[in-house]
């Protein structure tokens, strides 16, 4: 672990953009699709260097917070703050540029290219910087470079998934959401996958997770919310959670819901 915190995210930038920790916080969030309450008055915070769980039954919210924090929709009322500054009038993009990025549940890179082709794309993007870092320095962070040359779509779906991590650290997250990480990956990617994103945590980096791989989840969380019908119901530790009769309720009654399927 720790392959990269030194190296890719631990460069420290002189330029005009925002640097360094950041904290991405959310007050009274909520947001409604037609008659459909996705989020409910929802308060959070993720800090840096800690990576936060936010885990639910299905339904409950936990794509939607991300797409709302993200600014890929508007929240019907509430705020979000990054460092404190309102993001209401901050675009997807322009969140993007001040260092709030994220994953999306499947992978939304170049199957046909290679690895480097990916990576370098990566090193474009606007918070990436020229000539800081190349390719070969990108790759080796992240324990791709023997792939290089490999085109995307031959390689296992949880190397896919580091690779677009590495894309995602050229910019320097300084907060970073994770949706769905482990889904479709099998145990020794989701292991190696684990590694990569506490690195970004060693980094500094504000981590914040959707998973249904509770497991796996657990491991790497410093926190965890649980969200359940669009209201957060629990905020605390890993094992705090686990003895938690809160969570377990919301999930059995989930469960109950689709008929004692656990
Ligand atoms: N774009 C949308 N249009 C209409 N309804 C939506 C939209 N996005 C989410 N919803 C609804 O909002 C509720 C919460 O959905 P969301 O996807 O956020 O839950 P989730 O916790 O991520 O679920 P899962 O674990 O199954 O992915 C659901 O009832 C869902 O149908």
């Amino acid at each position: 672990m720790g392959r990269f915190g030194a190296g890719v995210l631990g460069r420290r930038d002189t330029g005009v953009l925002p640097d360094g920790p950041a904290v991405l916080a959310c007050t009274g969030l909520s947001r409604s699709f037609g008659g459909v309450h996705a989020l409910r008055g929802v308060d959070l915070e993720l800090d840096p260097g800690r990576t936060l769980a936010i885990i639910g039954p299905n339904g409950a919210g936990k794509s939607s917070l991300i797409n709302v924090l993200t600014g890929l929709y508007a929240p019907s009322s509430g705020t979000v703050t990054l460092d404190g500054t309102d993001l209401r009038r901050t675009s997807m993009a322009d969140r993007t540029r001040a260092g709030l990025m994220r994953t999306f549940q499947g992978n939304r890179i170049f199957g046909t290219l290679t690895v480097g082709a990916c990576l370098a794309i990566g090193l474009e993007a606007p918070r990436a910087r020229a000539g800081r870092h190349d390719v070969g320095s990108l790759a080796a962070d992240f324990g791709l470079e023997a792939l290089l040359d490999r085109p995307v779509k031959d390689l296992p779906y949880g190397i896919q998934k580091i690779l677009n991590l590495a894309m995602v650290a050229a910019s320097r997250p300084r907060v970073l959401l994770l949706d769905e990480p482990f889904a479709g990956v099998h145990a020794d990617g989701v292991e190696r996958l684990s590694a990569v994103i506490d690195d970004f945590r060693t980094a500094g980096v504000a981590v914040g997770v959707v998973e249904h791989n509770i497991a796996a989840l657990m491991r790497i969380a410093d926190d965890v919310v649980v969200l359940d019908s669009g209201r957060l119901i629990f905020r605390g530790t890993p094992t705090e959670a686990e003895v938690s009769p809160v969570v377990r309720e919301a999930y059995l009654g989930a469960s109950a819901a689709r008929g004692g399927a656990a």
